[in-house]
């Protein structure tokens, strides 16, 4: 077994080193480590230096994989699809998103409540709004969303997913509203006219296809002033240290072989694709895990995992 994993962790670096030279350059004059959130999308977004191409391999459709103008690679879903069973297992393969859940849906509360000036404090402080969560899985975000009032729609590319989303949802009266949909992003601005006051979309970017194109459909799902989150990982030193090697090898928190580190998009990366799909960034924090209390909690330190506000332009 220590063979086995010693092998997976030679591959996995021969893998991912090739990818790392080549954006060497992005990450040294990248974010460090202890850049906060503020300066560094103000920097961004005032910034002429950053070309219209080549800020990374990662801006650009890359996957031989996914059929053109789609969202969808093959690889990254069938993973999701092999272990739709597990998603509301705690110790399972997801228990890194459940432990991160508080963590992430208290941001989302404070930023959605300031931005649709909502009291933060009430029982159920999104009522009256449509939010739509893209890429929801097992619906571990789409439940307690709901539960603050949000009228909720649900989409994954897993059709397995939804189906347990859906089994999970129907146990309460209050989350089993939930419009649960086997879609995409894009499959949904095409065949549809829906809009949302809020579209979230959480750890799913970097396992697209294409996040430009992916970025877009967001923006055409969202009403003019209505807002958009989005959460990752970095494409840091530190991101592959820990969300790769330790996460995936040393620990086993995840499936060998979940993250590419080379499909990770850096902070900068996000705020430029979303500013070119007419989205601005407000606000950025990161999550960090404290391994005595097992809890993560929000902080400034974006070199790892990190959650974006922003609100798309009044168009
Ligand atoms: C890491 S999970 C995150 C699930 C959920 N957002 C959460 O944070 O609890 C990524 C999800 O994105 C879905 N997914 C991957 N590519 C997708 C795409 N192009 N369109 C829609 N969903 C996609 C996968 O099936 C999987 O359920
Ligand atoms: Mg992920």
């Amino acid at each position: 077994m220590a063979i086995r994993t010693i092998h997976h962790l030679r591959h996995h670096l021969i893998h991912h080193l090739k990818p790392y030279h080549h954006s060497c350059l992005l990450l040294n004059s990248s974010v460090t480590p202890q850049t906060t959130a503020s300066v560094l999308w103000r920097s961004v977004s005032h910034s002429s230096s950053i070309p219209e191409t080549g800020v990374g391999s990662n801006l650009k459709d890359s996957s031989s994989k996914s059929l053109s103008n789609s969202s969808l690679n093959q690889t990254e879903v069938a993973k999701f699809a092999a272990i739709a069973e597990t998603w509301w297992d705690y110790e399972g393969p997801f228990k890194p998103l459940h432990l991160m859940n508080p963590t992430r849906v208290s941001f989302i509360r404070s930023t959605l409540c300031r931005h649709f000036r909502r009291d933060p404090l009430c029982h159920q402080p999104f009522e009256g709004l449509k939010f739509i969560d893209v890429g929801c899985g097992g619906g571990i975000l789409s439940e307690p969303l709901a539960r603050m009032g949000a009228t909720m729609t649900a989409i994954d590319a897993v059709d397995k997913n939804i189906q347990i989303a859906r089994l999970h949802a129907e146990t309460d009266p209050l989350t089993s509203s939930i419009e649960y949909s086997c879609t995409t992003a894009e499959q949904m601005v095409e065949e549809q006219q829906k809009k949302f006051d809020a579209v979230i979309s959480l750890e799913v970017i970097e396992h697209v296809a294409n996040p430009s194109e992916f970025c877009k459909s967001l923006a055409a799902l969202t009403v003019p002033n209505g807002a958009t989150i989005i959460s990752t990982i970095n494409r840091s030193v530190r991101s592959f240290a820990t969300a790769i090697i330790a996460a995936e090898y040393l620990l086993n928190w995840l499936p060998k072989g979940t993250h590419q580190w080379s499909s990770f998009l850096t902070p900068e990366e996000l705020v430029l694709i979303l500013n070119r799909a007419s989205i601005s960034v407000e606000e950025m924090a990161g999550f960090v895990y404290n391994p005595l209390s097992g809890e993560w909690t929000l902080s400034d330190d974006i070199s790892v995992n990190f959650i974006a506000f922003a609100t798309k332009s009044n168009k």
